[in-house]
């Protein structure tokens, strides 16, 4: 709570005034769930997995995965989309899942490229499937709000292990399938 009325007190206003009151504890409530991801470990979420798929092993893909995250150079949001696919081998989990692991590594103090990964990886070393690509669509408001203020600006990145990795043509299906990567932004 002081902390918070020190930041206040930095801006040039006045921490006590009638409309700043409340703010302090507003703000730890934000806090609680900006960074809700340091208190649920990707593990958990992915305990529940299926191996009945009726020997299902295409490509399966979730686009469009929204985000909300905060850079850990400024603690100022960045937002996008993420795409995820993975080929399985025996182990399917449930979709929501994958949206629930993008949200722990999202809800923390990130940078893009290793949100990313650490999905990328996660998912690898609990399905094992034959491969994984995760592709992220940032906007960081460090970059569009203040420094070099470039508004349009988006970050991808890019992780792919396994097969995706190994053939182009796993690969060119997946970014088919998710189109312009930048596209999912604007929505
Ligand atoms: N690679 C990467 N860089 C990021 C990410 N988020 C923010 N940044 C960059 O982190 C860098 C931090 O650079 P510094 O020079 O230490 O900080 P700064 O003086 O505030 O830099 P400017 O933003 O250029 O004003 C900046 O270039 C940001 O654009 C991210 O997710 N990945
Ligand atoms: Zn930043």
């Amino acid at each position: 709570m002081e902390a918070i009325k020190t930041l206040i007190a930095y801006t040039g206003d006045n921490p006590y005034r009638e409309g700043l009151r409340g703010t302090p504890d507003r703000v730890i409530r934000a806090y609680d769930e900006f960074f809700a991801g340091y208190h649920s470990t990707a593990a958990e979420v992915l305990k529940t997995t299926f191996a009945e798929t009726g020997s299902y092993d295409e490509m399966v893909t979730l686009t469009d995965i929204e985000f909300d995250s905060h850079c850990e150079h400024h603690m100022v949001p960045f937002t996008g989309v993420v795409h995820i696919a993975y080929i399985p081998d025996k182990t399917v989990v449930g979709i929501s899942k994958l949206a629930r692991l993008v949200e722990i590594y999202a809800r923390r103090l990130q940078i893009q490229e290793k949100m990313t990964t650490q999905i990328a990886d996660k998912l690898h070393m609990v399905l094992k499937p034959k491969g994984v690509a995760v592709v992220i669509a940032g906007q960081h408001m460090c970059m569009t709000t203040r420094g070099v203020k470039k508004k349009r600006v988006k970050m991808i990145t890019s992780t792919m292990t396994g097969v995706f990795r190994e053939d182009p043509k796993v690969r060119s299906e997946f970014m088919n399938l998710i189109g312009n990567p930048k596209s999912g932004m604007e929505k």
